[in-house]
């Protein structure tokens, strides 16, 4: 018997966790975590590239495996939980989302940036017809005023949209103003709220729990926050938190703590925690998932990648526009070469 379950998660890991770790996931991790999520009851499981279908290039980061080979290795150990996919209009195509829904997708979460839910409506048409869930994930959600995030949410809901997400994908949001964002889209927008967080400012329970105070329904995890940046809302302590508030997710606790130590640790080369770069990402509002690029282009010039993150931070740099890491990183390590010339 399925239980009732009063906030539905959708955990994560294998898809966002594959920014965490170069999107080097393999069929035989995708394979045992996506039955241990199964088994623990989890209802939605998303599995892409971490830039969603079809991000395996030089600019995002090329994937180790064909994501569909993924989608359709975890959707063949999965009878209850429903896989889920992310697209970001612009770089997966129509093409791709028919695919994996023909390989078992059920969910489908289109992605935009926060002021341009406009690029999404024949993505959101397209997975209704297909006969998918869908989801309108408005990301970088800290960038826009209230008002414009409710119409942009209120256009999702007009493509088709049944759930739209207030997505934190700096991990820059504060309390308050999750609370804020919530509570509008729920006076505003017909359909279900979702909210998904990323930990860089060690906020990602609190707004979680805000949201749901707020009435957000759907909301995202990552096991052992395998996530970008500092990751998500850690999954498995999510589930005990709301068993101890009284709310039901239907996950089994003990499950999702084992998957978490036994299996998800160990994929990990270092644990995932804040660390000074994660911060950074939360403090200047920077995308969690240019967070390794920073890094390397740091490493390259040998310069300090929290000042490519804070100057990434100033100029407004949205998904997408992962080649100006470089550019920055590059001007930044000119003027020290400048400077020490002098
Ligand atoms: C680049 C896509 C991005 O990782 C989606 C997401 O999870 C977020 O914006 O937080
Ligand atoms: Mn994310």
């Amino acid at each position: 018997m399925t239980k009732k379950r009063d906030i539905l998660i959708t955990e994560v890991a294998l898809r966002d966790g594959s920014h965490a770790i170069a999107h080097q996931f393999t069929v035989e991790q995708v394979v045992k975590v996506a039955k241990a999520l199964e088994e623990a009851h989890v209802p939605y499981i998303e599995v892409s590239h971490g830039d969603g279908l079809a991000g395996s290039s030089l600019q995002y980061g090329l994937s180790r495996t064909n994501e569909f080979e993924l989608i359709e290795a975890a959707a063949s150990v999965c009878e209850q939980s429903k896989i889920a996919v992310l697209l970001l209009p612009g770089i997966g195509t129509m093409n791709d989302l028919r695919q994996a829904s023909n390989l078992g997708a059920k969910m489908a979460r289109i992605a935009t940036h926060v002021t341009e839910a406009d690029v999404s409506a024949q993505h959101i048409g397209l997975a209704k017809e297909l006969g998918m869930e869908t989801v309108g994930f408005l990301m970088m959600s800290h960038m826009a005023p209230v008002e414009k995030l409710v119409e942009q949410g209120r256009l999702m809901e007009s493509y088709g949209a049944d759930i739209v997400y207030v997505v934190d994908s700096a991990g820059a949001l504060l309390p308050h103003q999750v609370r804020e964002r919530i509570q509008a889209l729920k006076q505003h927008v017909g359909v279900e709220i979702g909210f998904h967080g990323h930990n860089n400012l060690s906020l990602a329970m609190a707004n979680t729990l805000v949201a749901i105070e707020e009435g957000a329904t759907r909301i995202d995890g990552s096991v052992r926050c395998l996530g970008a940046g500092a990751g998500n809302t850690q999954t498995e302590v999510l589930v005990a938190v709301l068993d101890r508030l009284g709310i039901e997710t239907g996950v089994d606790l003990y499950k999702m703590m084992d998957l978490a130590e036994d299996i998800v640790a160990p994929i990990l080369s270092v644990p995932q925690e804040i660390t000074k770069d994660s911060l950074v990402l939360g403090y200047a509002g920077v995308y969690s998932s240019f967070q390794l690029h920073a890094q390397r282009a740091a490493k390259k010039l040998g310069i300090d990648s929290r000042d490519i993150l804070i100057e990434l931070g100033k100029r407004k740099v949205v998904g997408g526009q992962e080649d100006m890491i470089v550019d920055v990183a590059a001007e930044i390590a000119k003027k020290k070469l400048e400077k020490t010339a002098r």
